[in-house]
């Protein structure tokens, strides 16, 4: 299928990610394994740090009515911003003001989809909830995603799968290295290189599925 752009307007939310090559690599990603997903028959989907909230559309115009999907995002603008991309695309999100996934039940979700702040800074950049929250990702630009990488596991089904982004000075080979310490391989969904940044969208999933 032909993945439309989500709709969005972000005038009212300044401090919320405009989306950027990272966002629209993302959407291209979840096009280019639309029959992976709608074969994965999943029944509850989230995105991490939805921002815009393009991306949890965007899967959405995919799966349609099937799956229930929810975001988040530490940033109470974006959540607005994500209600109100859902609202202008006709699609239902239900978002929460919340750190990652830490306000959910254990083994809920059948998709992850996180485009994490992944930018190398200070750790001491990584402050308060605002626009700084989008890129600022510490110590190779890992800090927020190693948090997330350990309870992977504990937050999907047992089909579940996360796509997420990564940049090549987060060590991807890294991160697949600990997602097959919890039984996940990894698979690269696609990459792009584009002025100062080589992105990939990681997919990963349980090595028994
Ligand atoms: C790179 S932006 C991506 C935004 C949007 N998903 C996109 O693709 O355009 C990262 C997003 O993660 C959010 N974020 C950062 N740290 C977070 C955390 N600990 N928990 C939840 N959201 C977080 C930011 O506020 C921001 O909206």
């Amino acid at each position: 299928m032909v993945l439309e752009t989500p709709k969005y307007n972000l005038d009212k939310y300044p401090e919320v990610y405009d989306p950027r090559e990272d966002t629209f690599l993302f959407l291209d990603a979840l096009e280019a394994d639309t029959m992976f997903l709608l074969n994965l028959k999943p029944k509850i989907a989230v995105e991490i740090g939805s921002g815009s909230g393009i991306v949890i559309t965007g899967l959405a115009f995919i799966l349609q009515k099937s799956c229930l999907y929810f975001s988040t995002d530490i940033n109470y603008q974006a959540c607005l911003a994500t209600k109100n991309s859902a609202s202008l695309n006709n699609v239902s999100v239900e978002c929460s003001n919340m750190d990652l996934l830490t306000g959910f039940n254990h083994n809920m979700f059948d998709i992850i989809l996180f485009n994490p702040p992944y930018v190398v800074t200070d750790s001491e950049e990584i402050s308060g909830n605002g626009l700084n929250c989008a890129w600022a990702g510490g110590v190779n630009g890992r800090e927020i995603i190693d948090k997330l990488l350990c309870n992977i596991s504990e937050l999907l089904t047992s089909k579940g799968v996360c796509y997420m982004v990564l940049l090549k000075e987060n060590k991807p080979e890294e991160v697949v290295n600990v997602m097959s310490r919890f039984n996940f391989n990894s698979e690269i969904v696609l990459q792009r290189k584009i002025p100062g940044e080589h992105l990939y969208i990681y997919k990963f999933f349980r090595i028994n599925q």
